[in-house]
Order: structure tokens, then C-alpha cells, then sequence
């Protein structure tokens, strides 16, 4: 799914507009009933709605939602500022409010007096993508209040106070929401966690607009659907051998974190890889053959890795519980030199080359780093927020030609050619240690099943998150663990069957 602008997104309407005959009045409309339609879904009849409506289109919209929620039954009161000028639209349906007695209009001052219900439901259409700046005075009073009242809170497109497409102020006054309808697409700021956390659960609301013009209009910003991932998953074929599907091998562990190799050789065993191998040091041995008995273990040192040994035409992934031994460190550089072909690098790995920065034009070309934000700052430099983080990551993907998985409530993949995929799979019971093992062994094992670097990274960080959401599903975000996200890899490919 393409990410677009908030400017884009009103080149979309217009476009709608004139292509498939249908009147702005009309795209609102159809925006306020896929709102209704979601609210009579998740809310009973019982439910007292206060819907607090803008100048905007985005306050049209409410005004609308306001009148069909009354159509539904529903105990509606709507609180503006009936001196602001309102858009043309939303004028028509602040006036269609106006003729239903039974809907109360207030002014927002009055909300400070208003009783509400014990059911009460609060909508927030104050401002949608159309917001410039930052909210200031009477509004901004009536947006803190809000934040406090004990009822559930749902935006209309955006929350109040966010731009669709940048990074907001550090002061500034947002709605937050607990439930956030948006039109058609995600915007930026639903993706990072700076401004996605005022978002609460995204629901994307299909209005219908021109899918031609969805294909036709450029973006370099995605959202990992399912779409895209049926694409890229190959099924796999029955007259297929063990050869068929690559060899993996893997270089990780260390005296006392050893169940970071177990992690991430269970992981690419899981994932499909033909043969799987694990080099890690002589301590390691019982506990890599016992836990994972289909991988082939190489001796790599004692205590900790001080050779590079892989096995021939392997496709290779570094790092996790590697640790940053000095002779771990300098056998680490001597192969970065002399190796030319795509890995995955995490971890310790990631550590040890942000240690000797001018090592990072070594890695090869088309490989895959998994840095988390505190080892992209380590490798890359200190960045404002996750906005301009990207932005850093952006240019360096493009300059050393490699893919960068920057993990992330919203993982984002940055394809060497200045692509980024949101992944928005996954959930908070994923932030433990060890996740991030599991999702190297993920990764290598898909790119040593041939799957292109960019399919790899895309389809992994995916699958990773997908299983992790059966995890939680079966034992709860709390007591999920990264060993259980590996036991629901296989209800991940079942369900992609
Ligand atoms: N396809 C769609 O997404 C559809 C969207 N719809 C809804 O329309 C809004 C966008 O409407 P727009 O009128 O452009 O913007 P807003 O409602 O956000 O209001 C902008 C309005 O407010 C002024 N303004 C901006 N910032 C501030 C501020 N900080 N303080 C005070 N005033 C401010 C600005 O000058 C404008 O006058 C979209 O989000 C959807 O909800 C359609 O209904 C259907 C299709
Ligand atoms: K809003």
C-alpha cells in the first residue's frame, strides 16, 4: 500500500471528483457512513456519542457522522464554534444537523459544564490533514480536557493536532485517541512512534477513491500488506529437494549467551532453509546439537568465535550474542574485507563495525544490517527523532548500496534504491531480548531460499511480526516469548497457504 501525502491525498479526492463523478459532498458522505457503519459495529445502541466538529472538511465530516449516528438510533450532541467559517461542505452539513431537533449543538465553551453520560463515546473532528500549524488557544484548552475524561476517544482520519506527514513539536496539544478512522491509506505519522502513539488502533476506512489514480500516482513509502506478500511468498514446491532450498549458515553465540544461536538456528530452521548451520564456539556444542538437532554445528573457537570459517556457498547471517571479544572483533573485520557476497548483519556484529566506522564501506553490496535505533545511532550518528532517522537511513542504504531493516514499533525496511516499507505486523510483546535473534535467522534462511535481499528483508520482518501476533494471541503480549513467536512460524506459512 503506497503512503502519500497529505497533499497527495487531496490530488486523490480531486481526482475521484472528476473521474468518477462524484460531488465533494458525496466523497463526505461515504467518508460518515464508513465511520457510522465501524461505530454500529463496536458500539451498542446504548452509547452517547459527543462528537466535536472543526472548520475543516475534517468538522464536516462530523457534522455528517453526527446526523447518521442519530439515523441509527443513537443519542447524539454536537459541540462547535458556530462563528468559525466553515468550508463549504461542511457548512451544507452543519445546516442538516441544525434540522434535527433532537441533535443538541453546543459551543465548545459549554463542554466544560456539559454532563456527560456514563456511556459517553468522544469524536474527535476537529482537524484532519488539513492542519497547518500548531493548535493554540481555545482549541487547544478543549483538546487537553478531552485527554482527561474517562471515555473512549476516536479521531476521524487523524488525531487533532498531528500533520499527516511530519514530526509535531514536543509541546504540542494532540487528541489522543484510542481508535483512529482513517481515509483510505496511512499516513506518516501513523507509522512512528513519536506521533503514532496519539493514534491508538488504526482503522482504514475504504471511501473509494480512484484506484487508477493509486496506481498511476508516484511513492517511495509503503505499508507491507498482504498483498504484497503473497506476492513475494513462493510456494513451496513438491518436487523439491533439501538442495532446493539453500544452505544457511550462521555465525553466533558466545560463553553464557549461547541462547542467542539457538534462537536464531531454530528460527531459520523454522522459516524453510534447506541445510542449516551453525558456527559458534566449542561451549556451545551439547547445547546447539541437543536444542536444534537439524542444524550442523562448525566449531568457531572456544569461548567465543575467533575464526570465520562458513561453510562453502552458504548464504551467511552474523550477530546475535556474538559479544565484542577483541579476537571475536578483529576475525569479524578480517572476513568483512575478504567477503563479498549479500549476509545479514545484527547485533554484536553491528557493534563491533560501528566500533571502526570505516569498516562499514566492507559490507558487501545487496547485504542486510538489522540495526534497532540505539545501534543505527551507534553505526550512523545521533539523529532528533525517528522522522530524521530515516531520513539518515535513507541515504546511507542508498550510499553503501545495502538494505536497512531499522527495527521499530513500525519496522521500517530501506531498499538501497531509496525505497521504505512500514511493516505493521507485530505488537509490544515482542520487546524482549531475543526477538531480534530469532528475525536474523528469519531473514538469512528466506535469503538462502533466493529470495531477492529486498523480498527477504520485507517478507521476514513480516512473518516475524505475524507470528509474534500468534504468540500473543495464544499466551498474551506479557508472556509471550521469542521461543514461542518460533513455534507460530508454522501458523504463518499455514495461514499465507
Ligand atoms: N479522501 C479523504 O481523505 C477525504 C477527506 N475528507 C476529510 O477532509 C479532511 C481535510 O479537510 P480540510 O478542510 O482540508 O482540513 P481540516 O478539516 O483539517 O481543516 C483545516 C482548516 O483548519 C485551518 N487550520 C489548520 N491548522 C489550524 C490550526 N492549527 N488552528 C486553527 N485552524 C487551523 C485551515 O486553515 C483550514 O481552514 C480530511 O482529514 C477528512 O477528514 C472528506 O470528508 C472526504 C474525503
Ligand atoms: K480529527
Amino acid at each position: 500500500m503506497k503512503i502519500f501525502l497529505a497533499s497527495q491525498i487531496k490530488k486523490w479526492d480531486s481526482f475521484t471528483m472528476r473521474n468518477e463523478s462524484v460531488s465533494s459532498l458525496q466523497l463526505m458522505e461515504r467518508a460518515a457512513q464508513s465511520c457510522v457503519n465501524w461505530f454500529f459495529n463496536n458500539f451498542e445502541n446504548k452509547f452517547s456519542f459527543s462528537i466535536f466538529c472543526g472548520q475543516g472538511n475534517n468538522g464536516g465530516d462530523g457534522f455528517a457522522i453526527a446526523r447518521l449516528l442519530y439515523y441509527k438510533g443513537f443519542d447524539v450532541t454536537v459541540f462547535t464554534d458556530e462563528n468559525q467559517k466553515f468550508s463549504e461542505d461542511t457548512l451544507v452539513n452543519f445546516q442538516r444537523c441544525k434540522e434535527i431537533s433532537a441533535i443538541d449543538i453546543l459551543d465548545f465553551e459549554q463542554v466544560n459544564d456539559f454532563t456527560f453520560k456514563e456511556n459517553s463515546v468522544i469524536i474527535d473532528a476537529l482537524f484532519g490533514i488539513g492542519l497547518n500549524r500548531k493548535i493554540e488557544g481555545k482549541i487547544a484548552t478543549l483538546i487537553k480536557f478531552l485527554n482527561e475524561l474517562p471515555f473512549p476517544r476516536v479521531s476521524v482520519d487523524i488525531p487533532s493536532g498531528l500533520m499527516a506527514d511530519e514530526m509535531i513539536d514536543e509541546n504540542a496539544i494532540v487528541f489522543k485517541a484510542d481508535e483512529t478512522l482513517t481515509f483510505q491509506a496511512w499516513k506518516k505519522a501513523m507509522l512512528h512512534p513519536e506521533t503514532g502513539v496519539f493514534c491508538g488502533n488504526i482503522h482504514i476506512m475504504d471511501i473509494f477513491l480512484s484506484d487508477e489514480f493509486n496506481s498511476s500516482e508516484e511513492s517511495n513509502e509503503f505499508v507491507t500488506g498482504e498483498k504484497l506478500i503473497h506476492k513475494i511468498y513462493n510456494i513451496r514446491s513438491e518436487f523439491s529437494h533439501k538442495g532446493t532450498y539453500g544452505k544457511t549458515n550462521l555465525a553466533a553465540g558466545s560463553y553464557g549467551k549461547m541462547g542467542a544461536a539457538v534462537l536464531a538456528t531454530k528460527a531459520a530452521l523454522k522459516s524453510g532453509s534447506g541445510l542449516t548451520f551453525i558456527l559458534a564456539p566449542k561451549c556451545g556444542y551439547e547445547i546447539l546439537q541437543t536444542s536444534c538437532p537439524e542444524a550442523m554445528f562448525i566449531n568457531g573457537g572456544e569461548n567465543h568465535i575467533i575464526n570465520f570459517d562458513f561453510e562453502e556457498d552458504a548464504v551467511i547471517g552474523i550477530g546475535p550474542g556474538l559479544g565484542t571479544n577483541f579476537q571475536t572483533e578483529s576475525a569479524f573485520m578480517e572476513f568483512l574485507k575478504q567477503y563479498k557476497k549479500p549476509l545479514v548483519i545484527d547485533a554484536d556484529a553491528l557493534n563491533i563495525i560501528a566500533k571502526h566506522t570505516q569498516f562499514l564501506k566492507h559490507i558487501p553490496k545487496k547485504s542486510i544490517i538489522t540495526p534497532h535505533p540505539k545501534e543505527f545511532e551507534r553505526l550512523f550518528g545521533k539523529t532528533e527523532n525517528s522522522f530524521e532517522r530515516l531520513k539518515l537511513a535513507r541515504q546511507k542504504a542508498q550510499e553503501l548500496q545495502i538494505y536497512i531493516v531499522l527495527k521499530d514499533h513500525h519496522t521500517q525496511i530501506i531498499t538501497a534504491d531509496n525505497q521504505v516499507y512500514y511493516n505493521i505486523t507485530g505488537n509490544a510483546g515482542m520487546a524482549k531480548g531475543g526477538s531480534g535473534d530469532v528475525l536474523l535467522g528469519i531473514v538469512t534462511s528466506l535469503l538462502a531460499q533466493n529470495y531477492s535481499p529486498e523480498h527477504a528483508a520485507i517478507f521476514g520482518v513480516w512473518l516475524h511480526g505475524k507470528a509474534g501476533d500468534f504468540a500473543a494471541q495464544k499466551f498474551s503480549k506479557e508472556a509471550m516469548l521469542p521461543s514461542d513467536l518460533i513455534d507460530e512460524i508454522g501458523t504463518v506459512f499455514k495461514y499465507l497457504n
